[in-house]
């Protein structure tokens, strides 16, 4: 299927949204893209060209804190924390309230909601309890796993096909390939790429990013397909500026991408406005939720980029973002989970509340 197609099967706004950075692309970009306004791309310059090493190791060091708190001091932070942002098991009935009379829709973020955080990438394995639980959940509700891997690697994890995939951060979304009763596409599944013209550069970066890596131990890079990953988690701290060095060396080549941090790691992407926040709405779009008060999205995810998701729905005044996470922090969540296993007593819970409430719905009809 051409982009071209795909766009065509989404409604009005969502490809308006979509901007690439700068000077146009040499192919010319496609119907829809907006240049990035001159200050966010400055912006970028300067992370990319500037004397922010140190910057840039402080922020990788922010990212995997190490405690120097006292622990009554680090109880009190997390106690204050929670009661803004209280456990979702523990507010399981005041959230369904919320959705009394809407559809459900689930969105799931992959590293660290459904999977345990490893050394390894590659490892990172869902277990089939948790496999088993988001079949069913998927009976239930539409749902969308929603990474910043890319999209064929999450699917080889997960392998479930009545799922909606948005990888590389929602820059490659794709509708169930099986028959889902909640997939309005009955032919061809959803498919929709807005950074395809990036694809040889994020190839190339990749390419570079490897050669470069050689020379620090235990640092890793991953191709997302639209994005790209250097992992840090197993090299030594001495070592990070380096690392950043070297990164910044790559990208000062090329102005059209930007770089994010995760958990220890540093994701390139391209500069254009599009990330786990707009493929939410883009998803919502597709299942025909758009402009639309009686739906309730749900968006579980646990690191800095699935915010932009959970300000989107505080945006639309809709659904419930929780943050996946045992240690406090800035989020614009409203509930937490504290690790996978939490994940899936919670996902559990929603199938049984369903199931309850279809049964009733049965008996009442009677
Ligand atoms: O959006 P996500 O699904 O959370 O993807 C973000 C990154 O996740 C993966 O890295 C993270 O998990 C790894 C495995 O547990 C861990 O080793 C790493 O330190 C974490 O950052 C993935 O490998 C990255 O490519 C994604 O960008």
């Amino acid at each position: 299927m051409t982009q071209n197609a795909i766009v065509s099967k989404t409604k009005s706004g969502i490809k308006g949204d979509i901007a690439v950075a700068q000077k146009p692309l040499a192919a010319p970009p496609p119907p829809g893209y907006i240049p990035i306004p001159r200050r966010r791309v400055l912006k970028n310059l300067e992370i990319n060209g500037g004397q922010r090493i140190n910057a840039w190791v402080d922020s990788m060091r922010a990212s995997s804190p190490t405690n120097s708190k006292s622990t009554s001091s680090l109880a009190e932070e997390h106690s204050s924390w929670i009661l803004r942002h209280p456990s979702a098991l523990d507010m399981f009935e005041q959230i369904m309230d919320a959705s009394r009379g809407k559809q459900i829709v689930m969105f799931l973020d992959y590293d660290g909601t459904l999977s345990p955080i490893v050394d390894d990438p590659d490892h990172a394995f869902m277990s089939d309890s948790m496999r088993r639980t988001v079949r069913k959940l998927a009976r239930c509700f539409p749902t969308a796993i929603v990474t910043g891997r890319c999209k064929d690697k999450v699917y080889s994890f997960v392998r479930l096909a009545e799922l909606y995939y948005a990888g590389s951060h929602g820059m490659d979304i794709q509708g169930p390939t099986r028959d889902c009763k909640y997939s309005k596409d009955k032919g061809e599944p959803v498919l929709f790429q807005p950074a395809s013209e990036f694809l040889p550069m994020i190839d190339e970066v990749h390419h570079q990013l490897v050669e470069k890596m050689k020379s620090i131990p235990g640092a890793k890079v991953e191709n997302n397909k639209f994005c790209c990953s250097v992992h840090f988690r197993c090299v030594d701290e001495k070592k990070w500026s380096e690392l950043a060095q070297e990164v910044r060396s790559v990208l000062k080549e090329y102005p059209k991408l930007r770089l994010n941090q995760g958990r220890k790691v540093l994701e390139i992407r391209p500069s254009i406005k599009w990330d786990k926040g707009k493929a939410l709405e883009f998803l919502l779009e597709s299942l025909g939720f758009a402009n639309c008060n009686d739906v309730f999205p749900v968006y579980i995810g646990d690191d800095k980029t699935d915010e932009d998701a959970f300000k989107k729905l505080r945006d639309r005044g809709q659904g419930s973002g929780i943050l996946v996470s045992k240690f406090p922090k800035d989020t614009s969540a409203s509930y937490s989970l504290q690790e996978p296993n939490e994940v899936m007593d919670f996902l559990q819970r929603l199938v049984e509340w369903k199931q309850v409430s279809l049964r009733l719905r049965t008996r009442s009809r009677v």
